[in-house]
């Protein structure tokens, strides 16, 4: 079965620090795959390589078996990888609609564009789904700005979904949440899988052995471990590099 994603010997040098050295991973069509490490492993560096925010200096990424190394992430978008960032990434003085509504009209043609109502019909629809699908359609005239910490993480997934990606990456999508949150959160991420192909980067260990189908883990920019959540655990050298104890 071809990979959703495949990343090959990929590195980047920040000067003399090599910060992913080196990386090779499949992520296969429909599962989670969680990359986990110690902080300044690498992992949000990995995310920039393959998301097109930075440029590799060796390495290749390919999706669904085509390679798309180095490719901008506007064209990653369209060509169906979306990410959602570790930073809140909304337009705060934009009403929660109106983030999911501009977020979905990413495929509408330029032709269509020249088409007001008929350009937004799809969109709308999108957006409306989303709404619901992430429990916020009683906050779709919220300005993103006023909503709690939870629900501007998870209105940020729902804007990478927006354009319907086939591979979505999700960093520390629960960072800074709530007990409860968490688990929400959890459970969303659960549902999508089946649908698309999940990439991501967690802190929360707990979310990680509960979510994932494939665990990568990273130390000082290499691979240290790959396998699924029980083996990974019960790796001897990971539990000495990332769980602090062999
Ligand atoms: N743009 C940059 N320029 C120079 N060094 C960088 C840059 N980005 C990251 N680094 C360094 O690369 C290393 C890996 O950082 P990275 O943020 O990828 O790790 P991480 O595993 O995501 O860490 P955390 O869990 O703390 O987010 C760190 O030593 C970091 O200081």
């Amino acid at each position: 079965m071809t990979a959703a994603l495949s990343v090959r010997d990929l590195t980047v040098n920040f000067g003399a620090l090599v910060a992913v050295n080196a990386m090779s991973f499949d992520a296969a069509p429909g599962r989670i795959t969680s990359v986990i490490g110690p902080n300044g492993a690498g992992k949000s560096s990995l995310f920039n390589l393959i998301s097109g925010a930075i440029r590799p200096t060796a390495g290749r990424v390919q999706l669904d078996g085509r390679d798309v190394t180095g490719q901008p992430p506007y064209r990653l978008l369209a060509a169906g990888l979306a990410r959602s960032f570790q930073i809140t990434n909304l337009f705060f003085e934009l009403p929660v609609f109106e983030n999911l509504r501009l977020a979905a009209q990413i495929h509408e043609t330029p032709l269509k564009a020249l088409l007001p109502t008929r350009r937004s019909a799809r969109a709308l629809d999108r957006a409306e789904e989303l709404l619901d699908r992430f429990g916020l359609t009683a906050k779709a005239q919220e300005l993103a700005g006023n909503l709690s910490h939870g629900e501007q993480r998870r209105l940020e997934i729902a804007v990478a979904l927006a354009a319907r990606p086939r591979v979505l990456l999700l960093d520390e999508p629960t960072q800074g949440m709530s007990h409860g949150d968490t688990a929400e959160t959890a459970d969303m991420i659960r549902r999508l899988a089946g649908e698309m192909t999940v990439l991501l980067i967690e802190h929360d260990i707990g979310v990680v052995m509960a979510l994932s189908d494939h665990v990568v883990v990273m130390h000082q920019g290499r691979k240290l471990a790959e396998g699924a959540p029980a083996v990974v655990r019960a790796d001897p050298a990971v539990q000495a590099a990332y769980f602090g104890h062999a």
